[in-house]
């Protein structure tokens, strides 16, 4: 951990509930009077916010993955060392709607790029920065569909709009990283009552 705040991270596949369950946080911390800064990715400073668009466009179908995997990591590389770190030397809670896990959930697993090859140039980016904990709401690919329709009937971005298959690939891939991380992630059923989902997130923030 860098500096005397805490970096904590919101993942799962989209649709999932992180935007809620981050937002009912950060309303939390500011009944407490706790400073805390809510940021996202990819986005969160202005560079990071024109890769993000760069990234989400609809019309950049020919995007090689190569291409998306490193755009995501440019956005991250800014992101950390313009905002995230200068807030946690400051002893901010620094709340993040995904963060690397994304990255090997998407484009490890679910682009077939590897576990290991996103690690690397993770590692690069964030200079080896890592969430003190992250809390991942998982959901399955059909009701997060029905979710993300039913959300202000928005049109679908870039990877959204993926088909099924590349969205379980993402589950799975969240899945694993669980297993593998038990000490930093906390898992959670997305199917949950927005309620009774932050009720456990309050309750586990509280414990750390
Ligand atoms: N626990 C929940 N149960 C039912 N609907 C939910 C729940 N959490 C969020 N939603 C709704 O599902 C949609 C997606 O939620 P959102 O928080 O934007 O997800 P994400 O940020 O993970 O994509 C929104 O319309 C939101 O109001
Ligand atoms: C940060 C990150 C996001 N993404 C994808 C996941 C989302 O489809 C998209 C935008 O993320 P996000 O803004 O969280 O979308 P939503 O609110 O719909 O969940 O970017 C990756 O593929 N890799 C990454 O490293």
């Amino acid at each position: 951990m860098q500096g005397n705040g805490r970096f904590i991270t919101f993942e799962g596949p989209d649709g999932a509930g992180k935007t809620t369950q981050i937002k009912k946080l950060a309303a939390y911390l500011k009944e407490k009077e706790k400073p805390f800064l809510l940021t996202r990715e990819p986005g969160g400073t202005r560079i990071s916010d024109a890769i993000r668009s760069l990234i989400l466009h609809p019309g950049h179908t020919e995007m090689m993955k190569e291409t998306e995997v490193l755009l995501y990591a440019a956005s991250r590389a800014q992101h950390v060392r313009e905002k995230i770190i200068p807030a946690l030397e400051k002893g901010v809670i620094v709340l993040c709607d995904r963060f690397v896990d994304a990255s090997i959930a998407y484009q490890g697993y679910g682009l077939e790029i590897g576990v290991q090859k996103i690690l690397e140039i993770n590692d690069f980016a964030t200079g080896g920065l890592t969430p003190d904990r992250s809390y991942l709401l998982d959901i399955s690919p059909e009701q997060a569909q029905k979710r993300l329709i039913a959300r202000s009937g928005e049109t679908l971005d870039r990877i959204e709009q993926k088909g099924i298959e590349y969205h379980k690939q993402v589950r799975y891939g969240f899945l694993e990283l669980y297993k593998q991380h038990r000490d930093r992630i906390l898992l959670l059923d997305g199917h949950q009552s927005e309620e009774a989902i932050f009720s456990l997130i309050k309750k586990d923030f509280e414990s750390i």
